[in-house]
């Protein structure tokens, strides 16, 4: 099955969006910043990328019953303070698509952008088509202006089949030494994938695509290996751990969200590791877009014990201990170093 009608609007979505994340990333107010419930920063462009990409997918696909995973929801813009945001919310997606002007007039009301945020509430599942949506992925990324993504996949029967990965700060030419500035040279991403045809990656201004693929390199001595950016969103010193187990020289290269899949797919670095904290579990919207783009890049992603990411659980994935990548011949070194550490450290696998 080929899915090229799914996967134009799905870069359209994602270019769009993250035009209207670098507009609001340029001119970022204290106001435009709120807290969740679970003290997690939220800015007035995540639920804007959220309901531009919902609205965007749903008028590029009419026939398709529609149905979207997506991190945000529009609680805290029902309430009298959350007017006001609600406000510049509407504001933003409606001069996105006006700067865009693919659909005419089309203005939306507040009304509009609460329900197109809060179509993102579907389960998933095994069953059917399901978007998944990150609307902006290392949102902590985003206000330190570092890295982030706008991060959107289909699942299909519980599979991912498509991914757009828009990364508005990443350079296109390689980021792959911790001593090399992330944000130097020109920059904006969008890594496409589609089951079995391969990972794309064009600059955000809309310029040809090129193939991508991961690293070759499988002598560790040479790889290098990426990292989350917060300490608190995995374990550094595990990771430190592997690194010395497998005989990685190179310091770890540490960039905010799914940005970290693009940089692997097209070979800036080897390895990706990622080791949460017990009791943290992922969510699908975290991973769908980055592990496709990677893995039809060549890369292979699994779970710390080797377990292939099941992405037909529902909102989270099911999953042992941390989530690891890198290319088919490093796997095996690497999952073994992998056990080994956690053995030290005292976890059961
Ligand atoms: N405690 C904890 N442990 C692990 N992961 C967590 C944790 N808290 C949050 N998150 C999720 O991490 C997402 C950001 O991705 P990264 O970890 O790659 O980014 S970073 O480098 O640490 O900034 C981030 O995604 P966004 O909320 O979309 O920014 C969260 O879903
Ligand atoms: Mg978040
Ligand atoms: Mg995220
Ligand atoms: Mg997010």
């Amino acid at each position: 099955m080929s899915y090229d009608k799914e996967l134009v609007a799905a870069k359209k979505a994602a270019s769009l969006s993250a035009r209207l994340c670098q507009k609001v990333q340029k001119a970022l107010l204290q106001s435009d910043v709120q807290s969740k419930s679970d003290k997690s920063p939220v800015t007035v462009a995540d639920y804007g990328s959220q309901a531009l990409v919902s609205f965007v997918l749903q008028r590029e696909l009419p026939s398709e019953t529609f149905s979207l995973v997506a991190e945000e929801d529009s609680g805290d813009l029902c309430t009298n303070e959350g007017q006001e945001i609600l406000e510049r919310i509407t504001k933003l997606v409606n001069d996105t698509l006006a700067s865009d002007g693919s659909y005419g007039v089309s203005t939306l009301s507040t009304e509009d952008v609460l329900k197109a945020i809060d179509s993102g509430k579907s389960e998933g599942g095994s069953h059917g088509r399901h978007w998944v949506l990150d609307p902006i992925d290392g949102t902590k990324g985003f206000l330190r202006g570092d890295q982030y993504a706008i991060a959107l996949g289909l699942l299909e029967e519980g599979k991912v089949v498509l991914g757009a990965l828009a990364c508005p700060n990443l350079p296109l030419s390689s980021i792959g030494s911790a001593n090399q500035s992330p944000l130097h040279g020109e920059i904006g991403c969008l890594f496409f994938a589609e089951v079995g045809t391969g990972t794309y990656m064009q600059p955000l201004n809309g310029a040809s695509a090129v193939k991508v693929q991961v690293s070759a390199i499988d002598n560790p001595e040479e790889a290098s290996f990426f990292e989350s950016y917060e300490a608190a969103h995995s374990m550094h010193d595990l990771s430190s751990s592997i690194a010395k187990k497998l005989g990685v020289k190179a310091p770890p290269v540490r960039i905010d969200s799914q940005a970290k899949y693009g940089a692997l797919a097209r070979g800036d670095g080897t390895i990706y590791l990622r080791f949460p904290r017990k009791g943290y579990r992922e969510k699908i919207w975290d991973h769908a877009a980055g592990y496709i783009v990677v893995t039809e890049a060549g890369g292979v992603a699994t779970d710390a014990a080797g377990n292939p990411l099941d992405f037909s659980k529902g909102r989270y994935l099911d999953l042992d201990t941390g989530i690891i990548v890198t290319n088919p011949k490093l796997m095996p070194s690497l999952l073994k170093a992998v056990r080994e550490s956690l053995d030290e450290k005292g976890s059961s696998l």
